[in-house]
């Protein structure tokens, strides 16, 4: 291929500047859709193309598994274009369809298949289905490289068990949920159980630390790792073996991350290990190695599971061999945006400015203005769909260079998606909810896959046990109760005791010939296995199960639909052979099965409206974005309302919603909403509705949003408030905690917290009967109460 720099051109110079950049650490910190994604894409292309790198030696890590693939996607396009320029002088487009075909299966056979682009856990994962048998847990815990992986619902049942069953504790005060949560939380932050116990010396410290022990160990016994483990045993490995380490760190020279501000302590220490390789000193070989970081602080969104954007500001101390933070060797700043209106990026940059923790940044618009943006206060949640609703429906008129793939619905909670998707379907408008009820989620298509975990890793109980009886096949409880309690007494996996013809015939006593014809049918597939590809596998377990036979005599509409489910995952596993051929066995297409949540999108992408929470909207752009129910205590969430620093990031994820759009934003929030089954219960306006310039919003409700202002009085009114010379009542010092208040619709209440600093605050304050409220003082006019 000749060296190129034609496609450098659809860059901007500092997005330029970037990808050029070799060898070396290198930050990218830029607002939303100020093309950072873009930059990290080009940049794979230019190492490749001009700095000829080879493409085994480069590791991009994506958000989201449909990420990585839409970065593939655009890499081999951008290769396939210079491609057809030197080859055939020509561009892409002007070859016919078949050169074109050539071209491309060139393209991703020299180049694109050999990139590894993904999510951390798939990245880790493929690692570990390497050298995971190198690995030995501080507890002596060892696995094999025919692991599985559980998901949160198998990594919960396992909890349980040794909840309910091995350490006879009260399942209403050890929550399987929230210990779950508790271990996956130290988990990130690196703990161990030693070190969690440590760190926590109360009763319920020490009882979870003891929990955390014996998950591990359950974990090891079925030969199974959880999606926190996947990253965490490699950062351990490459601790415990120099020489792994050294392989990874010689083989990955280029490392590249989209939405570093997401990242975790787990994951940093993975980084820092491959480009460091382990040496304590900094990043020491600026000639033949870049770590290149893109991010930006103000859509940090996930600190629920322990990602800390300070990582990202301390990126250049970091990497950057003690560089000052802003030395342009190792920063760019990206500072035009290329998605949005001016007027929806204003809106974004304003509200996102109430933030205290943060550092401002430059986001130009290089878009026109466009429309205003609409808010709209509906009755309840259903009035709010049917506004919703309404807007789609009157776009296709209005503006029928849209369908209905333009547009998406954003919420905070998954629950709100019911009220919507009944609206939708009453209007006949095709959606798909991305990332709902994920499709490897379904009853179904985890018995498949249960089968399938078992073929590939005999170990594996807690798929076993799944399976045993699904089908109905005569093995009842007590049987496999009897047949488990052998197994923990003998110390060996359950699978052992059900294979060994004698060993189940006596323990399972009647059902004895049912769970030897089981253990048959399992073994001569587990036969095939190295022989045979994963499609014939999913073929014979299907067969010999009579698992479709069921659904189909069944024959109730829901057992149709589980069968054309299962259908799907068949043309799945097909099209992961066609895909993957380098390395097509069931190991691999379970791995993929187990990380990849975006099936859904490849079955259904097309012509329908996206229906997503915030969180998952992340990196995605949709030229309509509905905004709906910003009501306090559901955006911001409930949890978050006595938590500044929560607030602040209930803010950001707001931030991410809006810059979402690209043309149109419209906002809602509704008076009254019913939510996880409770009555219609009143519902606050959100604080973060207060806090848009109102004059770039239409609302319909003239009181909605406080006093109209224009562009020019809103820029003295931002100056102002930076000045703080502002009415009495909205500035800290004008309140303490404890005092006495009186609110025009609330009526009396009790100041419980103040957010933030100078006048940019906000009120918690607990009204007696109504519970806590947060109170915007500049929205709401406050009364002080004389006690
Ligand atoms: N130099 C450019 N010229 C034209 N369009 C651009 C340029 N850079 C980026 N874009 C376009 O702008 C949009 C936003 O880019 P991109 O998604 O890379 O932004 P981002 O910074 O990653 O956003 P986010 O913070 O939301 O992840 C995309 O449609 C992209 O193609
Ligand atoms: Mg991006």
């Amino acid at each position: 291929m000749t060296v190129t720099t034609d496609f450098l051109n659809q860059l901007n110079p500092s997005q330029r500047r970037a990808v050029e950049h070799f060898c070396g650490p290198l930050l990218v910190v830029a607002g939303a859709g100020s093309g950072k994604t873009r930059a990290l894409t080009y940049r794979i292309a230019n190492l490749i193309l001009n700095n000829r790198v080879d493409p085994e030696n480069i590791l991009a890590v994506t958000f989201t598994n449909k990420a990585a693939r839409e970065m593939k996607e655009r890499v081999e396009r951008l290769f396939a274009e210079q491609e057809a320029l030197a080859r055939h002088g020509k561009p892409l487009q002007a070859l016919s369809e078949y050169e074109q075909i050539q071209l491309r299966s060139y393209v991703y056979k020299t180049f694109i298949k050999h990139l590894w682009i993904g999510t951390f856990h798939a990245l880790c994962s493929r690692i570990l289905r390497f050298d995971i048998e190198k690995y030995q847990s501080e507890a002596g815990h060892r696995w094999t490289k025919t692991f599985s992986i559980f998901d949160e619902s198998d990594a919960q049942s396992l909890v349980k068990s040794i909840v309910v069953s091995k350490m006879n504790l009260d399942d209403r005060a050890f929550n399987p949920r929230s210990v779950r949560f508790a271990i996956s939380n130290a988990k990130n932050q690196g703990y161990d159980a030693a070190e969690y116990e440590q760190a926590n010396q109360t009763f319920k410290g020490r009882t979870i630390a003891e929990v955390y022990r014996y998950y591990q160990a359950g974990l090891a016994e079925n030969n199974a790792l959880d999606f926190d483990d996947l990253i965490r045993l490699p950062v351990q490995l490459f601790r415990q073996n120099s020489q792994v380490l050294n392989y990874w760190h010689r083989r990955f020279r280029h490392i590249l991350v989209d939405e570093y501000q997401d990242t975790n302590r787990t994951q940093y220490d993975l980084l820092r290990l491959l480009t460091t390789n382990g040496q304590a000193g900094r990043f020491d070989d600026w000639e033949n190695r870049s770590v290149f970081v893109v991010g930006d602080a103000d859509q940090s969104i996930y600190s629920f599971r322990a990602a800390d954007f300070t990582i990202l500001m301390g990126f250049q101390n970091d990497f950057g061999d003690g560089l000052p933070d802003d030395d342009t060797r190792t920063l760019v700043k990206l500072e035009e945006n290329y998605r949005s209106t001016s007027n929806i990026l204003d809106v974004a940059n304003y509200l996102i400015e109430n933030n205290t923790e943060r550092i401002d940044k430059i986001l130009r618009a290089t878009r026109g203005e466009g429309e205003t943006i609409a808010c709209y206060r509906a009755d309840d949640e259903v009035a709010e769909a049917e506004y919703v609703v309404g807007q789609i429906r009157s776009l296709e008129f209005d503006h029928p260079e849209l369908s209905w793939g333009d547009c998406a619905i954003l919420y905070r909670a998954n629950a709100q998606s019911r009220a919507l998707e009944e609206v939708l379907t009453r209007y006949s408008i095709p959606y798909r909810v991305v990332g709902g009820l994920r499709f490897y989620d379904r009853r179904e298509i985890k018995d498949v896959l249960a089968y399938l975990r078992l073929v590939a890793n005999p170990a594996d109980s807690v798929s076993l046990k799944r399976v045993i009886n699904t089908p109905r096949r005569g093995i009842g409880k007590t049987t496999i109760d009897n047949l488990e309690k052998a197994a923990q007494e003998l110390g060996v996996p359950l699978w052992e005791i059900i294979s060994d013809e004698t060993s189940a015939k006596t323990l399972a006593g009647r059902s004895g010939k049912a769970v030897v014809g089981f253990a048959k049918m399992v073994q001569s597939w587990q036969d095939k296995v190295d022989s045979a590809t994963a499609s014939e596998i999913v073929q014979d377990v299907l067969a010999d199960t009579s698992y479709l036979e069921t659904l189909q005599a069944r024959g109730t509409e829901d057992d149709l639909e589980r069968g054309q489910n299962i259908q799907e995952l068949y043309n799945a596993v097909l099209q992961f052979e066609e895909e993957n051929s380098e390395d097509a066995s069931l190991l691999a297409f379970l791995a993929n099965a187990s990380l990849n949540s975006d099936l859904e999108d490849s079955k259904n992408e097309g012509n329908e409206v996206s229906l997503m929470t915030l969180h998952a909207s992340k990196g995605l752009e949709f030229p309509v974005v509905f905004l709906v129910g910003l009501e306090q205590g559901l955006f911001p969430s409930n949890r978050s309302l006595d938590d500044a620093a929560a607030i602040e990031e209930e803010r950001r994820l707001c931030y991410v919603g809006l810059t979402r759009a690209q043309d149109r934003l419209f906002i809602s929030h509704a008076r009254l909403r019913r939510l996880y089954g409770s009555d219609r219960t009143p519902a606050m306006p959100s604080i973060f509705l207060g806090e848009l310039p109102p004059d770039y919003i239409q609302t319909n409700i003239a009181t909605a949003l406080p006093e109209r202002w224009t562009k020019t009085q809103r820029q003295a009114k931002l100056s102002q408030t930076r000045q703080s010379s502002d009415r009495p009542g909205t500035h800290a010092d004008d309140w303490t905690v404890g005092e006495p208040v009186s609110h025009p619709a609330f009526g009396e209440g009790k100041v419980t917290h103040i957010f933030g600093a100078g006048n940019k605050i906000c009120l918690a304050i607990h009204f007696p009967g109504l519970g806590k409220k947060i109170i915007d003082p500049k929205v709401s006019t406050l009364e002080r109460v004389s006690s």
